[in-house]
């Protein structure tokens, strides 16, 4: 299994080297690069966020270094990778969805940190590849880089033939809370994709009453669950 992470953190991740997955690096059954998302700036201060449209504490991730970021690893086309982004707006990271992931050839990592990563980014290669928002838990992280480890150890361990006596491997789940609302910033079209209008309009009631209905939307989406609505059969 090949693993790209694209985090302004990379030296997060060199503990990867060690223990388990360092092992299974050496023999070939895993390969991980993390990326520095700031190489892919090209001002003097390196810059990955902006202020967000529409008002609200906080930064958002710009969108144009993670494009170049991401079409350095998949390319400019389609690709048969998995993009995983960790957000406390994503499907539930249980047992049953690591082991998706450990069946999977390339795995891409999509680390956001601020207030997360302009939603364009994720509509945009929702066209060109399968796309994956990940929560490991109903609380909010200051990154995604926490949630990546996780999910690197968790699936990875699954790869056969990293844990020695498979028989270790075990079950486990978690619980709830409304989903976050989608976040933008500038540029206000980006590879044609455009600003919610609302989000524009300096109308701060009408913005926050898009937010929360962005909120129930996502939430009856993916976690109906959290609304009192019929949960989605087990499995
Ligand atoms: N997004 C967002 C956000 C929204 C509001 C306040 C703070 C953040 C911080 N943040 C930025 C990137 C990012 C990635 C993953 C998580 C994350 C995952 C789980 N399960 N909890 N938190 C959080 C992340």
């Amino acid at each position: 299994m090949r693993i790209d992470i694209v985090t302004i953190f990379p030296s997060f991740f060199d503990v990867l080297d060690l223990s388990l997955l360092g092992k299974a690096r050496e023999s070939g059954l895993l390969e991980v690069t993390a990326h520095d998302l700031r190489d892919f700036t090209h001002d003097r201060h390196r810059t990955v966020d902006d202020t967000p449209y529409g008002g609200g504490a906080g930064m958002v991730m710009k969108p144009e270094p993670w494009g170049e970021a991401v079409d350095s690893i998949v390319g400019d086309g389609a690709s048969d990778a998995l993009l995983v982004v960790p957000s406390p707006a994503g499907e539930p990271f249980t047992q049953a969805l690591a082991r998706e992931l450990a069946a999977e050839q390339h795995l891409v990592f999509a680390c956001g940190r601020y207030e997360g990563i302009d939603q364009r980014v994720v509509d945009h290669y929702a066209t060109r590849m399968r796309v994956r928002l990940i929560s490991l838990g109903d609380y909010v992280l200051n990154g995604g880089e926490v949630a990546v480890m996780a999910m690197i150890e968790a699936a990875g361990r699954l790869v056969p033939g990293v844990v020695g006596n498979p028989e270790s491997l075990i079950e486990e789940s978690h619980e709830n809370g409304l989903l976050e609302y989608p976040v933008y910033t500038k540029p206000a079209v980006w590879r044609g994709l455009e600003v919610p209008p609302v989000l524009l309009s300096g109308h701060h009631g009408k913005v926050a009453e898009w937010r929360h209905e962005q909120q129930v939307e996502r939430t009856r989406r993916v976690r109906p669950e959290l609304l009192g609505d019929e949960p989605h059969a087990a499995g």
